[in-house]
């Protein structure tokens, strides 16, 4: 129910945004932020995340994301979504740091609904979700893949993925954290959460953060065919079981969303956190100078 009148407002927000939705021959989907590639007779479809520069996840891209997921749920022909980066290099940068910076308590708590709302969508979806990360992906988007059931990463050094929040100064909340535990285990979680660390390709592979590392240019046909071995399983069996391994964490944030929300709101808006985004904002600045 929760879930339902979230979902309802985030429709709500994404109608008054006024985005005009682009459709070509039935086969392709988009608004501004994701592009959606939809093989309705397959079954499948490739959302991808284009959020120029770095696909940061903003309250715009959140609430688009939401909708173009809302609608492959709702048709029960797809069965199964590949998330990526419209913009090989960088999968995604995460929570948006000027969502969380300098604005009003009332802007904080929006935000991080969309965020929560992101999380349980993706972390519940029925639909079998492969992501294939193509570039970068620290902290939230992070995130965004552990809540996929197949992860593939382009074998890229410079490509990093983890939760690296408190090299910001703030903390990863405690879904973020379980979803990371359940992830690659509790004592490599408390060590790479508390040092913040991100992992090239072939570490994460080792720590369980992906599922499997290949060439770049394979990771599409790579996700296309781990797709296929997925959908062959019965949809009922493969659901029942995904719900029974992910309805406790999930209900346990839903049961303290609003204490979560407000947690939050009040974390993000002390001083010293406010200072420590503006360091490491300013820090981003800098590498480019
Ligand atoms: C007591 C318990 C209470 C619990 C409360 C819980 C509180 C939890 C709070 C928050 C949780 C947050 C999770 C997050 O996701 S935080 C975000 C973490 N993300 C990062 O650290 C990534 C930062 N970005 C980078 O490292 C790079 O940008 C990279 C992704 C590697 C891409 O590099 P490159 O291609 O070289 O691009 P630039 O660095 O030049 O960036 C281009 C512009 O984009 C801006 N940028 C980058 N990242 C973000 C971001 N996450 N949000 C907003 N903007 C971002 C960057 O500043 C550049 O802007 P400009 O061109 O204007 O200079």
């Amino acid at each position: 129910m929760a879930l339902a009148a979230a979902g309802r407002v985030l429709l709500q927000a994404g109608s008054r945004l006024g985005r005009r939705e682009v459709v070509d021959g039935a086969r392709r989907f988009a608004n501004k932020r994701v592009e959606v590639e939809a093989d309705e007779a397959a079954g499948i479809a490739v959302m991808k995340l284009k959020n120029p520069p770095v696909n940061s996840l903003s309250l715009e891209f959140l609430t688009e994301f939401l909708i173009s997921l809302e609608k492959l749920e709702n048709n029960k022909n797809f069965r199964g979504v590949i998330l990526t980066s419209e913009r090989p290099g960088v999968f995604s940068a995460g929570l948006d740091l000027m969502e969380m910076y300098g604005r009003n308590p009332a802007h904080y708590a929006e935000y991080w609904r969309a965020v929560q709302e992101l999380w349980l969508r993706l972390y519940l979806s029925n639909m079998i979700l492969v992501c294939a990360i193509n570039g970068t992906s620290p902290a939230g988007g992070c995130l965004m893949a552990l809540t996929c059931d197949h992860r593939i990463m382009a074998d890229n050094p410079k490509y990093t993925i983890g939760l690296n929040e408190s090299q910001l100064g703030i903390v990863a909340p405690f879904w973020f954290k379980d979803n990371f535990v359940n992830t690659v285990g509790y004592r490599t979680a408390e060590h790479a959460l508390q040092l913040g660390l991100l992992f090239p390709p072939a570490e994460a592979l080792k720590l369980g953060i992906v599922d499997e590392v290949v060439p770049e240019d394979q990771v599409h046909s790579k996700a296309q065919s781990v797709m296929a071995q997925w959908m062959a399983i019965p949809d009922h069996s493969r659901q029942l079981t995904k719900n029974m391994m992910r309805k406790a964490m999930a209900d346990n944030l839903i049961k303290q969303r609003e204490a979560d929300i407000q947690n939050f709101v009040s974390f993000i808006s002390r001083d010293s956190i406010q200072k420590s985004l503006h360091t490491y904002l300013e820090k981003l600045k800098q590498k480019k100078g």
